[in-house]
């Protein structure tokens, strides 16, 4: 690189519109959309699509909701004329999309290109070429006029055949290509020019696109560059306004919504941004932007999944992880903080209220996501996403203390394989920590008993392994459990729910558990079909913690019960 880009590169000028009045407006409806998936999206690829991708894109297309589709450029190959042909021979349009093609515009390629639409219901006719200086200068070796006469020439030849096909609803498109490098005097003395041909009107509108067919400034400046033109265009109650910005600089959907602002009617561009080099506005990104404003967009992207999957098998190309809206983790938080004020905001949301969910601009659902997929845990995720997870998985609704302790034994795998953690991973830690232990004590069954108005229990255990029966009397269950099962445990805390509904339904019990003179509470978890065996459980469990912080030797003089006591 330069140390002085200045030498080779220079500050695209500021455009002279001191009273500019876009700033101030908001969009509150959609532009009309137009896909160029299967024109500008097809030519920038490895390999452009065949006809059965093509259709399959053009049918998504369809469904989704745009109404003009640029289907190709019939002029450039067998493959894209007899695309066009298809479409129209077998009505893939049906009444209300309009098939758009594009022409340079020279006279061979213009007829053939009326030709390809011989028989369409309704039809977008799109001519282009360059007026910046430099395409003026070294592509067409002409002046301002003769450059503009390529294009009146053109509109004139257009006009011409269209009348020779009149079964076809006509919409005439004309652009300026490179128009984000030309003089805004000539765009519009080249534009009034086309127009005049054509004759633009209220009754017969022209669509005028105004790309930036190569992103130079700031989007701001194509912002200035759009309203210009909408104030002094000629004819402009019978022009369509259409922005047609690339990404050069990574600002087109900034300079889309701003062209709009400044008074387009109309954009074009791709699903996902496909498109030349850094590809075409991406109009997903724009009508969900759109709709997280509250505007219908117009475009029914519910099942965002499958839009992306059909775009990445036409194409071959892959969706970045981290792209708007659709890619794999956008709707993902992994650390702790932004879990933990999502599983608040989602716990706190009522059905029908306005969507105020922390970091999450759409609800994910709307677009088809789960929410399975907006958390996941690895090293930066704190106790939040990882009692989300196990309570969307799993049911299980930790209390706040135990979600602190469990988060301590996740992050130490996550800490150690340096990996993400799924649910079910989790719920294997859980299980490991909680659920499975049985030393030194493991229940086996109980029965309940009263005497003398007192709770008795009979408790069949094993305890190392050895099965014994214990009998125990308190003022409740759990009460007369720790007299039977006589270890150095208090019970601190309780609380149990349900797990599940009806005949499969089973009861979690968690009990918070310390030692006699050790300090440090700690969790012991039990689920059970019945809610005093899931408690027994637990508190069983709460001691087998307990006793894995002492050694072997100990565990056994503390727990081992008559054992211990026979020594
Ligand atoms: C910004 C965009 O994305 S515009 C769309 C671009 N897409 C494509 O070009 C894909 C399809 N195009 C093609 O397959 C080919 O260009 C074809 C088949 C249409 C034409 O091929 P060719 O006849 O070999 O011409 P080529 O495209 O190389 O153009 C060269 C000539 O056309 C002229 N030309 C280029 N664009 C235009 C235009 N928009 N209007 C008028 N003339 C043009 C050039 O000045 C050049 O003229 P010259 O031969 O007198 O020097
Ligand atoms: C033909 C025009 C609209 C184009 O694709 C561009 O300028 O990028």
């Amino acid at each position: 690189m330069l140390k002085n880009p200045a030498e080779k590169y220079r500050p695209f000028p500021a455009i002279n519109l001191p009273d500019r009045r876009w700033p101030n407006n908001v969009i509150s409806k959609p532009p009309i959309w137009m896909s160029t998936d299967l024109r500008d999206g097809n030519q920038a690829l490895f390999e452009p699509m065949n006809a059965e991708r093509k259709m399959r894109i053009f049918e998504m297309l369809v469904r989704i909701g745009f109404k003009h589709i640029e289907a190709g450029f019939p002029a450039a190959s067998e493959t894209d004329f007899g695309f066009i042909r298809q479409l129209i021979e077998e009505n893939k349009a049906g009444d209300d999309v309009h098939i758009e093609v594009l022409t340079q515009a020279r006279p061979e390629l213009i007829t053939r290109t009326m030709e390809s639409l011989r028989g369409a219901k309704n039809a977008i006719l799109h001519f282009y070429n360059a007026t910046a200086p430099n395409f003026r200068e070294i592509v067409f070796n002409q002046g301002k006029q003769g450059v503009k006469a390529i294009a009146t020439e053109s509109a004139r030849q257009i006009k011409e055949l269209a009348a020779k096909q009149p079964e076809t609803n006509w919409t005439f498109q004309y652009s300026p290509e490179v128009f984000s490098g030309t003089e805004l005097d000539f765009a519009k003395e080249v534009v009034d020019a086309v127009t005049e041909v054509w004759d633009a009107n209220p009754e017969r509108k022209v669509i005028i696109n105004l790309p930036a067919t190569v992103e130079m400034a700031t989007p701001n400046v194509y912002a200035d560059q759009i309203e210009w033109m909408h104030r002094n265009l000629k004819r402009r109650d019978g022009i369509i306004i259409s922005l047609h910005p690339h990404n050069d600089r990574g600002t087109a959907v900034a300079a889309a919504e701003l062209g709009v602002m400044a008074g387009a009617d109309r954009v074009e561009g791709c699903l996902f941004g496909h498109g030349e080099r850094t590809g075409n506005v991406d109009l997903v990104t724009l009508a969900l932007n759109l709709y997280s404003q509250g505007v219908d967009p117009g475009l029914d992207f519910s099942q965002i999944n499958e839009v992306a999957r059909t775009v990445e098998y036409c194409t071959q190309l892959p969706i970045h992880p981290r792209h708007p809206y659709v890619g794999d983790l956008v709707f993902t938080a992994f650390s702790g903080s932004h879990q933990d004020a999502i599983k608040k905001g989602l716990a706190a949301r009522k059905e029908g209220e306005i969507w105020e969910v922390p970091y999450l601009p759409i609800d994910p659902a709307d677009v088809g996501r789960t929410y399975e997929s907006i958390i996941r845990v690895n090293s930066q995720s704190g106790k939040g996403g990882i009692s989300y997870l196990l309570e969307a998985e799993y049911g299980l609704a930790l209390p706040r203390r135990l979600q602190v302790e469990f988060s301590a034994a996740v992050q130490k795998v996550t800490d150690d394989t340096g990996k993400e953690v799924s649910a079910a991973d989790i719920y294997g830690i859980f299980e490991r920590e909680y659920l499975t232990l049985t030393e030194p004590l493991e229940y086996v069954s109980h029965t309940l008993f009263d005497e003398n108005g007192k709770q008795g229990v009979k408790l069949r255990i094993r305890r190392f392994g050895v099965e014994e029966t214990l009998t125990g009397l308190g003022n409740g269950p759990i009460d007369a459990l720790m007299h039977a099962l006589n270890v150095p445990v208090l019970v601190r805390n309780y609380d149990e729910h349900s797990l599940g509904h009806g005949a499969d339904a089973r009861a979690v019990a968690y009990v918070e558990v310390a030692e006699d003179g050790v300090p440090g509470d700690i969790f012991g978890v039990g689920i059970d079909p019945n809610i005093i065996t899931a408690s027994f459980k637990a508190v069983i469990g709460g001691a087998n913690r307990v006793a894995k912080r002492h050694s072997a030797a100990d565990q056994k003089a503390r727990f081992g019960g008559k054992l211990a006591a026979a020594k």
